[in-house]
């Protein structure tokens, strides 16, 4: 999908916009994100610690997988979460291909991860479900049987595997941030749980879940995420091929050429924001927050503009809900990261996660807290 080019990019962002779509989102994903929110932080909650990174990229990994495939880890010998490992370690890296090298491994993760997504396509292909609720590959099977169709096995193969991929790695990075963002400034996150609070308040029906109007009114929460997505700078590059010869300031980029956008040089530099290293929601009080514009490229811009830029925010959003107005939680390790130009966590964030009620543990005495 990344590299189709006019009608056929239509198609299949069409395609992917039913998926994770504003209507599929207020019809079908809120109480399935929240659901699956709710469970994960419930099972984390009174561990000794957590590695939030890896837990998170696990939670968004396994909802993403089933609601594309209905892939579920528990159930199948083929690791498909591994492939995705290896396939993301050398995503950006020197293209030596020889054995041993990151590209290597990231050929090779991406190989096995095809052929995992291609079993299940013939399987479901071969034995097609009845009474399930369809899936993703259930409307893209559809798609490849309609005559005419733009829909081949190869492109599908292709969208299935950047889709599961986009699924859970950037949200999840963008979700550890927010919370180490939430943890290290302690107004941010009184703010925050005042928004929330005021929403449980404000429910007619206690056992109610989040509504879209809820989900829309967490005006804070957004501020949150947008400021959050600004500093990450998850993609540091964004392609796109010169169409026609451009002359800017006396020099022409031909036509053919591929240009690469680098949304770090506009998010950090002093002239689009004031004092632009520091983590400040409030920057962004009164704005419209757009998902992309000259000032904002987190989720890139114009016509391939981020698809799943609104679902990840809303899952986002879902889960800085539950977890401040539940749960208070400790750093016990890591948040440093680095830059390979991926962002990774070399030691991971250690957190612990307790329920808001429950006594302060007597050891917790100097850690970084949030309550
Ligand atoms: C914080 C989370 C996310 C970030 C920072 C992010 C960032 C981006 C960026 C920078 C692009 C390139 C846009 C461009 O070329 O202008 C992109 C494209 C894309 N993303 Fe995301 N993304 C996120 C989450 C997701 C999720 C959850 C999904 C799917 C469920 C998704 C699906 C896609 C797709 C399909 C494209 C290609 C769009 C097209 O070519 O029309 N993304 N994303």
């Amino acid at each position: 999908m990344v590299s189709a080019e006019g009608f056929l990019h239509k198609y299949l962002r069409n395609l992917v916009m039913n998926l994770v779509g504003n209507e599929s989102m207020k019809q079908k994903h809120i109480p399935k994100v929240e659901k699956m929110v709710c469970e994960h932080l419930q099972s984390w909650c009174g561990q000794a610690s957590i590695e939030l990174r890896e837990a998170v990229a696990k939670m968004e990994f396994s909802f993403g997988a089933k609601i594309l495939l209905s892939y579920s880890e528990s159930k199948s010998s083929k690791n498909l979460k591994q492939a995705y490992a290896d396939f993301q370690h050398g995503l950006i890296s020197f293209p030596l291909n020889i054995p041993g090298t990151a590209f290597w491994k990231c050929l090779q993760g991406r190989r096995r991860a095809e052929e995992i997504i291609k079993s299940i396509l013939e399987e479901r292909r071969a034995a097609p479900r009845k009474r399930q609720e369809k899936d993703f590959l259930d409307l893209v099977i559809e798609e490849i049987k309609k005559n005419g169709s733009l829909m081949t096995e190869a492109i599908a193969l292709d969208l299935l595997f950047i889709l599961v991929f986009a699924a859970f790695e950037t949200t999840s990075i963008a979700l550890t941030l927010a919370v180490k963002n939430v943890c290290e400034h302690p107004k941010v996150l009184e703010e925050l749980t005042k928004e929330h609070e005021a929403i449980l308040r404000n429910r007619k029906n206690n056992e109610s879940g989040i509504t879209w109007q809820e989900y829309k009114s967490m005006t804070f929460t957004h501020t949150v995420i947008h400021e959050t997505v600004r500093l990450a700078n998850i993609v540091p590059g964004i392609f796109r091929k010169v169409l026609k010869d451009v002359d800017i300031k006396g020099y022409t980029i031909p036509a053919g050429w591929i240009v690469m956008v680098c949304p770090p040089a506009v998010h950090m530099n002093p002239k689009q924001y004031d004092d632009p290293f520091t983590f400040n929601p409030w920057r962004w009080q009164g704005q419209e927050l757009n998902a992309g514009s000259r000032k904002f490229m987190g989720f890139g811009g114009g016509s391939r503009l981020c698809a799943g830029a609104e679902f990840s925010k809303l899952q986002m959003a879902i889960f800085l809900h539950h977890l401040v107005t539940k749960y208070r939680w400790r750093v016990i390790k890591g948040g440093d990261i680095i830059r390979i130009p991926a962002v990774i966590f070399p030691n991971g964030f250690h957190i612990q996660i307790l329920e808001k009620n429950i006594q302060k543990d007597a050891t917790t005495t100097g850690s970084r807290e949030t309550m």
